[in-house]
């Protein structure tokens, strides 16, 4: 394991940000810490850069007790949100700038600053002032600057948050690209299911302060180990106190099936191929159902139309539990 939290707790005066926080991140993996806003993904992430300091609990980085270490100690790559350049220096010197502190011979310097440029693909773009980029550019400025000094991890915090949404998608593929170059243990915040799904080899979901679960994206979607999970990482409804996705539940005209819940639609809105239909059972539940429009079609679903819902063989369920806090969860 390159990362290795163990019982970390962290407080904000009497606020719990962190409450007894273990988990283990592999080498040379790309691992999201997702969850929602206020969870303590950033704190966690600072705990372990050594940016913030644990109340208690240990975090080792490489087998190396780091627990206490100061984070230039540390050997990590950093890169914020709102990354801090220096605006009169060039792209290049502020790439450059981590290993001229080191002392570094400067042909080497040179070398490892044009390897560096045509890795995040800003070769051409060296001369410029980081005004002059634009700002998915100064992103990649920022990752080639923290990957200067050879971290052993790297550690980003929603890099790429404050850029458009066609920009982030963007970044976020190359990101996965630049991954699979370079090997470098990577663990990046994100309050987006999307990107942490489509980008991650793992996730570990972050929520009040303590770990959800951890898993490939693939066990997360199919095995959330609760209600949040399941909700974090995919829209839900209930159908009989269970929570399960609007695409996993049978649709019949008649109660042929065994377990089917009686409901009245309410609502048919069409979305794309898709139509979502909204439903309420004979015991008050409201439902939510996603079906093509082929079969909404030929079940001639339309609002007042009575159906039978069954979850369908296979689909991932959870309990339907009261409501927690950010849980996201419909009641
Ligand atoms: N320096 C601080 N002083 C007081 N409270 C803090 C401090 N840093 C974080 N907190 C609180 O700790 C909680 C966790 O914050 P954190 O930034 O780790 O959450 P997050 O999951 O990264 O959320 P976001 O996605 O909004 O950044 C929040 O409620 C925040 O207000």
């Amino acid at each position: 394991m390159s990362i290795d939290v163990r019982g970390v707790s962290k407080r904000f005066g009497d606020f719990v940000a962190l409450d007894d926080v273990s988990v283990s991140i592999p080498s040379g993996g790309l691992t999201a810490l997702l969850g929602p806003s206020g969870g303590g993904k950033s704190t966690l992430l600072r705990v372990i850069a050594g940016l913030e300091s644990a109340d208690s609990g240990s975090v080792h980085i490489e087998g190396v007790e780091a627990t206490r270490l100061p984070p230039q100690k540390r050997n990590v790559g950093f890169v914020f949100q709102h990354y801090a350049v220096f605006k009169h220096m060039t792209v290049a010197r502020n790439v450059a700038f981590g290993l001229e502190i080191r002392k570094r011979p400067r042909a080497e310097v040179a070398a490892r600053v044009q390897e560096l440029l045509e890795l995040v693909h800003l070769s051409q773009f060296g001369h410029r002032l980081p005004s002059q980029l634009s700002g998915g550019q100064r992103q990649r400025m920022a990752l080639a600057r923290a990957l200067a000094v050879e971290p052993t991890v790297l550690l980003l915090d929603e890099p790429f948050g404050a850029l458009d949404a066609k920009v982030r998608k963007e970044l976020r593929d190359w990101l996965r690209r630049l991954h699979d170059e370079v090997h470098v243990t990577t663990v990046f915040v994100t309050h987006d299911q999307e990107e942490a799904l489509e980008v991650a080899d793992e996730i570990v979901v972050v929520n009040q302060g303590r770990v959800e679960q951890v898993g490939t994206p693939d066990q997360l979607y199919d095995e959330p180990a609760n209600d949040f999970v399941m909700g974090f990482l995919g829209e839900v409804t209930t159908l009989g106190g269970l929570v399960l996705r609007p695409h996993d539940i049978e649709v019949d005209r008649g109660p042929g099936r065994a377990g089917a819940h009686e409901a009245v639609v309410t609502r048919v809105l069409r979305v794309g191929f898709e139509v979502r239909v909204s439903a309420e059972t004979v015991g008050g539940e409201r439902v939510t159902v996603l079906m093509t429009r082929t079969h909404a079609r030929a079940l001639e679903v339309g609002e007042g139309a009575t159906l039978w819902l069954t979850p369908a063989v296979g689909a991932a369920t959870v309990p339907s539990m009261p409501v927690r806090l950010g849980a996201g969860v419909p009641a």
